[in-house]
């Protein structure tokens, strides 16, 4: 007899926060804009939302139930879009606030998409790979009732990564009979990812934290940045970011983080953490909390782990000029007053994260047509569109003399509002 031996559900009023965080930030864009209540109603709210509880059967036989979501915020500019997040503590409310992220982020970009997010409850660093690759194989199948390459596209985000979408491509490829390489991005380059969507996220910051510490008046060379995260996105930051010769003076990871006032040795400090396991005791540096590093001294914040690691508690205490949202909601809105008044450049995550989903748009063209581009022309395109989203954010902000976040959403939902009128709201 099979028995079911764990269910892995989230409570419910986890993640929470964020959704009235990212509400919040909604409602004072759309009273700004006077958008007519109709829109409103629309737009708060997620347009679809599926949730699933499946199967597993881990390594010693036993099955376990797991919780995931996949939900669709809103379908007026097009196929929704958006990453696949695995993490313990992740819960629909969660995913329910990312999803809204996303087609704000998208319609900043100006791409032809909606925005989506999924979840499952569940730390992949618990689970053996073959555990993994059942898990988001069944994931897929639960649901592939509501993906597709004309429907929802999903693409890596926390705990997930390329080798998680190629089995997700696999799995609804296996459905279909034949070879279905646009219904998810950040695949692996040789199954039709896109040259440079590893880098994307990271990479598209770094475009915009440049132009827009030039409008600053900050010297490039002068900055010092420290660095929440370090996967992905926070580790190509780190690098791109030394490339152009700044100085990362801290860096971590769930385990800890390292500082050196001079500067780290990014390449070391990573290779620290591919041996070990975490950037925690690299050389040449001294220990910090995560805590204790959004407040070190430092021009340059760069968030790029979990939302709400920026509060009323710690604001006031922040150091950096110019706080670079890499993470998806790492700012409370308390905190947001506080830093503007400060005189604290926040560029919002829909702004400096967007470029994961810019060149997973990329990709997603590349596939369609089964013509591939170069990295060189990859990158080219990443640039002009996230300089353009921040030069048309900073007119925005400096005409209505709101802070980068709002002139943002208001960007965003001006042109989400206008598909959905256009189309009509009434079928
Ligand atoms: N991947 C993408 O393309 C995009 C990602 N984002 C956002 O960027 C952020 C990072 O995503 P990504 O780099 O892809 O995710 P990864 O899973 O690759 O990396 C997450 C990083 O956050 C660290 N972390 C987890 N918990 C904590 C904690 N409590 N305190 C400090 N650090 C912690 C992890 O530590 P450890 O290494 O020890 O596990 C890891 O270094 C997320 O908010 C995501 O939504 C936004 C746009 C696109
Ligand atoms: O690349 C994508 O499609 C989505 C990335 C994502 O999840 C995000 O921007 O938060």
């Amino acid at each position: 007899m099979v028995m079911t031996d764990v269910a892995h559900t989230a409570a419910p009023s986890e993640g929470a926060d964020l959704l009235s965080t990212v509400q919040q930030q909604f409602d004072e864009a759309a009273d700004l804009l006077d958008l007519p209540a109709r829109l409103r109603g629309i737009l708060r709210a997620p347009q679809r939302e599926l949730t699933v509880n499946f199967p597993v059967k881990r390594d010693n036989g036993r099955i376990e139930v797991f919780q995931g979501f996949r939900v669709q915020h809103n379908l007026a500019r097009g196929p929704t879009k958006g990453g696949i997040r695995y993490h313990p503590a992740v819960t629909l409310d969660e995913t329910r606030a990312l999803a809204m992220l996303m087609t704000w982020k998208c319609a900043l970009a100006g791409l032809p998409y909606g925005g989506a997010k999924g979840a499952v409850i569940v730390d992949p660093k618990q689970l053996s790979l073959g555990e993994i690759e059942r898990l988001t194989r069944r994931f897929a199948t639960e649901i592939s009732v509501v993906i597709g390459p004309e429907r929802d596209i999903p693409a890596p985000d926390i705990g997930t990564n390329p080798q998680i979408m190629a089995w997700i491509m696999d799995t609804i490829s296996m459905h279909q009979g034949h070879t279905v390489p646009a219904v998810v991005t950040g695949k692996p380059i040789n199954i039709g990812g896109s040259e440079g969507r590893l880098e994307a996220t990271g990479r598209g910051l770094t475009y915009v934290l440049t132009s827009a510490s030039q409008h600053l008046g900050l010297k490039i060379p002068e900055i010092r940045l420290a660095i929440q995260g370090c996967g992905n996105v926070g580790s190509t930051v780190a690098r791109e970011v030394v490339a152009l010769g700044m100085k990362v003076v801290a860096l971590s990871d769930s385990r800890g983080g390292v500082y050196n006032p001079h500067g780290l040795d990014v390449e070391a400090v990573l290779a620290h953490k591919t041996r070990t396991g975490s950037v925690a005791g690299a050389a040449n540096a001294d220990s910090l909390t995560n805590e204790e590093l959004l407040e070190v001294e430092c021009d340059v914040l760069v968030p790029a782990a979990l939302s709400g690691v920026i509060t009323a508690q710690n604001a006031s205490r922040i150091k950096a000029q110019i706080i670079a949202e890499a993470a998806n909601g790492p700012t409370t809105k308390a905190a947001d007053a506080i830093l503007y008044d400060r005189g604290c450049l926040v560029i919002p995550d829909i702004l400096a994260n967007a470029g994961g989903v810019t060149v997973s748009y990329f990709e997603w063209v590349q596939g369609l047509q089964e013509f591939f581009w170069s990295e060189r022309e990859v990158n080219a395109q990443l640039r002009r569109i996230m300089t353009n989203a921040l030069q048309q954010v900073l007119r925005v902000a400096a005409e209505r003399q709101v802070d980068l976040r709002t002139a943002a959403y208001m960007l965003a939902i001006q042109r989400v509002g206008d598909a959905v009128t256009t189309r009509g709201i009434y079928p």
